[in-house]
């Protein structure tokens, strides 16, 4: 199992002659394969039918991200994502653009203010990356400012115990034995994981207490919409939109209290693949500072036009969008993709044993996709090690496997937050790079040094590091 899943891209190598294609296993009774093609990749991802997670896999994911839209199944999936997706709307991101670049810009600045960020030390990104975008969330998808006084101690002790939840997931996937119930039980984790579900779930409950309480306020006239995220619908009337009012203000229930709560747990939870991301990218500008300052220089030419929203600002960032996906290229935080069949499966165009052509997986395996591996096949990504932004020009992307990049996943459970967690990062790079130089930290010098958790979530085992420079003004 760790061999598998800890060093698949290995395996995949050993066992398929330096091919890399395809690998078979079995995990208890369960068959598993392992695939990397894009060609193959497409006919599951694009697939309606094949939508079902595997429980042995997500099962114990579910115990980081809850038993929420991530994790669901068949016709509660199926209800939950339609009734989450109005929150992602164009509407709804337009608005959020202001929030993010706010939140940003205080970010950037508290970074350059305190702590060992502010003194030149090599400090790990992750953690307040993991605060910003937990606060951030609270804000946009949840109506809720965040970082009020009486939450402080909350939030914090929420995030800790996010992250000691993530590591438990990551540590269970790599040894076997952790993953058989009754052994895990027995094991120091067991409490801590039992501990962070307490703190995740009490968080989550205080975050729809603060909110009923809003909409009832808002209802009796006593308290204004601190967000204020709003559109109006055809009849003009003003609709709420941030997924808390779309649940709670509605007459009727669409999901029950139990429902809402899972689903806060997993956008709050999810936040921290965003958080994740930020942290490479952190890490991939300060490796390339060639690549950091053309980025800059964009951000304060956008910075120099005048009469823009702050969505079109964030639009016009096509450089920093590119730096943006190609740290995700590099270094997807899902880095394994897994999905149930349920009936059989054909690849149209598999590499059999004949040449290429179609071949039938049959129903009750589990596919598996090695994305890391599909992100780093040198015949759609030449000199695949290297970090190179402009592979993401139009004119360099004409001809390559749409499923070659798959870092949000497609098709049917594709990532719903992708626009959201797009935006958001494009305001944070934006907002660094007019604040301060990024240069590597600790252990993070090389990136071919760089020491790879690969299995389930992937991070750099010994942190995110980086170190600030603060600019006196813009440009530098
Ligand atoms: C860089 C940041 C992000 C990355 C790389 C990412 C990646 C992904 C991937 C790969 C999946 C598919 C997982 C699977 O099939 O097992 C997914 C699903 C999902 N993501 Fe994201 N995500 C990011 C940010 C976000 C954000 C910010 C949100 C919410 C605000 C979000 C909400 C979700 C949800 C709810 C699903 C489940 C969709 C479904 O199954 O219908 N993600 N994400």
């Amino acid at each position: 199992m760790d061999t598998i899943f800890g060093r698949g891209r290995e395996i995949l190598a050993r066992y398929s002659g330096g091919r890399c294609h395809y690998v078979s296993f079995w995990l208890g009774e369960r068959p598993f394969l392992f695939v990397t093609r894009p060609e193959d990749v497409e006919c599951l991802l694009s697939s309606c039918k094949h939508v079902v997670k595997p429980e042995i896999v997500y099962g114990l994911v579910s115990r980081f991200f809850g038993r929420g839209l991530i994790t669901i199944n068949g016709d509660e999936w199926r209800h939950h994502r339609r009734v989450l997706t109005p929150a992602f709307h164009f509407a709804v991101l337009e608005k959020y653009s202001g929030i993010f670049t706010r939140r940003a810009a205080h970010f950037a600045a508290q970074l350059t203010r305190d702590g060992p960020s502010a003194s030149g030390e090599s400090f790990d990104f992750m953690p307040l990356a993991s605060t910003f975008v937990t606060d951030t969330v609270l804000e946009t998808a949840f109506g809720l400012q965040g970082g009020e006084e009486h939450d402080a101690v909350g939030r914090r002790e929420f995030i800790h115990a996010t992250q000691n939840a993530f590591q438990i997931i990551a540590d269970r996937i790599i040894k076997p034995w952790l993953m058989v119930e009754s052994l895990f039980r027995l094991s120091p984790q067991s409490k801590v994981q039992d501990e962070s579900d307490r703190v995740i779930n009490k968080y989550a409950q205080l975050v729809i207490d603060l909110k009923r309480r809003q909409i009832e306020e808002q209802r009796r006239g006593a308290a204004t919409d601190a967000a204020d995220i709003t559109d109006d619908d055809e009849d003009g009337v003003r609709r709420k939109l941030t997924f808390l009012d779309l649940v709670l203000g509605q007459q009727q229930d669409v999901l029950s209290d139990q429902e809402i709560l899972n689903e806060v747990r997993t956008l709050i939870a999810v936040q921290q693949t965003s958080a994740s991301t930020l942290s490479f990218i952190a890490v991939c500008l300060a490796l390339h500072p060639d690549v950091q300052q053309r980025a800059r220089e964009e951000v304060l030419s956008v910075d120099a036009e005048e009469g823009l929203t702050p969505l079109e600002r964030l639009n016009r960032l096509k450089y920093v969008e590119r730096v943006i996906k190609e740290t995700l290229r590099l270094y997807p935080i899902t880095p394994l993709l897994a999905r149930s069949l349920s009936e059989e499966l054909v690849l149209t165009n598999a590499l059999t044993a004949k040449g290429p052509g179609p071949a039938t997986l049959p129903a009750g395996l589990a596919v598996t996709l090695f994305v890391f591996q599909t992100h780093r096949d040198p015949k759609h990504w030449p000199q695949p090690e290297r970090f190179d932004p402009d592979r993401f020009l139009p004119e360099r992307s004409v001809g390559r496997h749409p499923y070659a990049y798959v870092p949000f996943s497609a098709g049917p459970r594709n990532c719903i937050g992708q626009r959201y967690a797009m935006l958001q990062m494009k305001a944070v790079v934006a907002a660094l790079l007019r604040t301060a130089v990024l240069s590597p930290g600790n252990g993070c010098e090389k990136q071919d040094e760089l020491d790879l958790n690969t299995n389930t979530f992937l991070y750099i085992k010994g942190g995110f590091n980086v170190k600030l420079r603060r600019l006196r003004e813009h440009g530098c």
